[in-house]
């Protein structure tokens, strides 16, 4: 699945490369507002809650059509929202640069671009349509891609959030030098989600760094289980979008990660 989408990803690149040069996006990146600390946002005292604005996925189709990211957006913030994550991609997530530049505009927390990212060109957009963070997938990388792209990301300001699946790609991570780094429960090859692989995997990841568990938060309970194994953040998709009250659901979520009695990653 994973080839299929990055085969996808690199051909809509393609286009977008022939219209729009890296100067051009240099200069729309100098333009941007100034980049938000994706790192501190995640390093508060309770549990962080990264909150995503997602239309469909490959696991499940369609979940909502969002006519209005920045407003839900909004709605996350005003919930309590560590983080807003906009899912870019758009053959299988129906997502958009300009969903980005639209949350970008409308909230004040840091907003991470959630893509398959491959080139730098990439994450010069990232940083030109307003992005703090941006998502690199250990899985879709060689070691010399990642640790290029880590750089990168770094040298233009953006904060990366290293995602991986196992123990085998959280120790490439590491060496990489990713200071923030996401476990996702979402296996790329089934598509299912497992929550006991954060629990496995993030023993791997020393307490200095931010740990994120990525998928299947259906409510607070979820997030008290990862909290409990170790999760400093969690980032929250089909739930936020498919529920009534996004709002009110996120403020349910911090106030669980905020309960004193909760032993999380720094804790
Ligand atoms: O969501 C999918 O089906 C999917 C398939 C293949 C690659 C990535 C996929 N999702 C991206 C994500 O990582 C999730 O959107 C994110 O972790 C939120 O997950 P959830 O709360 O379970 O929607």
């Amino acid at each position: 699945m994973l080839d299929e989408i990055i085969d996808g990803v690199r051909a809509d690149l393609a286009e977008r490369q022939a219209r729009v040069s890296l100067d051009e996006l240099k200069e729309r990146a100098a333009a941007a507002p100034q980049v938000r600390d994706g790192y501190a946002a995640l390093r508060g005292d309770g549990v962080g809650v990264i909150c995503e604005v997602k239309r469909s996925s490959p696991s499940k189709g369609a979940l909502a059509a969002i006519a209005d990211p920045a407003g839900l957006a909004a709605d996350y913030e005003a919930g309590g929202a560590s983080v807003i994550s906009v899912l870019t991609e758009q053959r299988r997530f129906g997502g958009s640069l300009a969903d980005l530049e639209a949350v970008r505009a409308k909230v004040d927390i840091p907003v991470l671009r959630k893509d398959f990212i491959v080139t730098a060109y990439q994450l010069w957009e990232a940083r030109a349509y307003g992005a703090d963070l941006a998502l690199l997938i250990v899985a879709a990388l060689d070691q010399p891609a990642l640790v290029s792209l880590i750089e990168r990301a770094e040298s233009i300001g953006l904060t990366p959030l290293v995602e991986v699946h196992d123990e085998e790609e959280a120790e490439r991570a590491l060496e990489a030098g990713a200071r923030v780094i996401g476990v996702n429960a979402r296996n790329l090859k089934t598509l299912k989600v497992d929550r006991d692989t954060f629990e496995r995997v993030a023993p791997e990841i020393p307490a200095d760094r931010v740990r994120i568990a990525e998928s299947g938060v259906r409510g607070p309970h979820d997030l008290i289980a990862y909290a409990n194994a170790g999760a400093d953040a969690v980032l929250v998709g089909e739930s936020l979008v498919t529920g009534r009250d996004p709002k009110a659901a996120v403020a349910d979520l911090v106030a669980a990660g905020a309960h004193p009695a909760l032993r999380h990653g720094r804790s």
